[in-house]
């Protein structure tokens, strides 16, 4: 998937807002640019928006802006997935020891890209270890290609289960109100020849109490020290399900998604968006004039209802110790 490139000191971004019915792209020629592209969401999934920030980063430098002013010009865009403040700083101390050396800079970023790839593969082989025969799996949102540098959490471990036979279908929870799974996790699912359903986010309930779920996965933007997980709107209401019916319910993503600063999902910041997201659905208004709206982005799990944790380094549970050795 190529919807981040970097060419002759651009950054080309595919506008997921258009998808799936177009694949536009948008040129961004300033650290300004980056910053704007991440809070409008044409570039959204946290290591997505951390390869993205870092980018950025090193075409702030090249511009001659201020190290501390382009870094938190980038992290001020999106409060809650932690990878943009891993990829951020792990650009300011390469920066500390690099200086303004824009393509020592540039390579550091096209490490983290590259690596994010990798990463997510390991992600794939492990959680696809968890399974031995066909499975039908529930995820939400879109923890895929798109909302990472290629290949995918969540929906990395689906690819690999593809790749050995055993997946009997992938159920899409639509993910309401930008769509994320309606919109890209179906299109992903229709570009890899994957047999999926889109559901409604309410629908859940019904499948599992069917035994059409066999598991759940789904990725995340931040997970404290203890297990407790920030992810898309609705992740909790699915962990209960799944917890209810005992259904396995698992975390996929790198250890650049853990924040060990924060003891717990109390720390966690989640993002409130504005009011034309829940009340239009195509420019058109669905409620009434006078309704407030209550628009939380995310969610947090609490760690006791997550089975495991699928990482590049295995499937762990907390305390993380095995993800804190180098
Ligand atoms: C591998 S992406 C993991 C998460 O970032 C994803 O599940 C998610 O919640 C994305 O939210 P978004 O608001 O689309 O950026």
């Amino acid at each position: 998937m190529n919807h981040i490139q970097f060419e002759n000191g651009k950054l080309i971004l595919l506008d997921q807002r258009k998808l799936p019915f177009s694949e536009e792209f948008i040129v961004c020629e300033t650290a300004e640019d980056v910053a704007r592209a991440i809070k409008d969401m044409i570039v959204r999934g946290a290591p997505a928006i951390g390869i993205t920030a870092a980018y950025g980063f090193a075409m702030g430098i090249k511009e001659g802006l201020d190290v501390d002013d382009v870094y938190s010009l980038l992290l001020n865009t999106r409060p809650t997935a932690v990878n943009l403040k891993w990829a951020l700083d792990r650009m300011k101390n390469f920066y500390k020891k690099a200086g303004n050396d824009y393509f020592k800079l540039l390579e550091e970023v096209r490490k983290i890209h590259l690596e994010d790839i990798e990463i997510n593969r390991k992600i794939g082989e492990n959680g696809a270890d968890l399974f031995k025969s066909k499975v039908s799996i529930l995820t939400h949102c879109n923890a895929g290609a798109l909302a990472t540098g290629d290949y995918g959490t969540a929906l990395g471990v689906i690819r690999s289960l593809h790749k050995r036979g055993l997946i009997k279908k992938v159920l899409v929870d639509e993910t309401r109100p930008y769509l994320q799974g309606a919109r890209l996790t179906a299109y992903e699912m229709v570009k890899e020849g994957i047999p999926h359903f889109v559901i409604t986010d309410n629908t859940s309930g019904l499948l599992m109490s069917r035994g059409e779920v066999d598991a759940v996965i789904v990725g995340a933007d931040r997970i404290a020290k203890n297990g407790d997980t920030a992810n898309k709107i609705g992740t909790f209401m699915l962990a209960v399900l799944a917890n209810y019916f005992n259904i396995p319910f698992y975390i996929a993503a790198p250890v650049s998604t853990f924040d060990f600063s924060i003891e717990s999902g109390n720390e966690i910041v989640i993002e409130e968006r504005g009011r034309d997201e829940v009340a239009l659905i195509n420019g058109k208004s669905i409620i009434p004039e006078k309704s407030p709206v209550l628009h939380f982005g995310f969610d947090i799990t609490p760690n006791e209802l997550i089975t495991g944790f699928i990482t590049e380094k295995g499937v762990v549970k907390p305390p993380f110790d095995l993800l804190q050795k180098a």
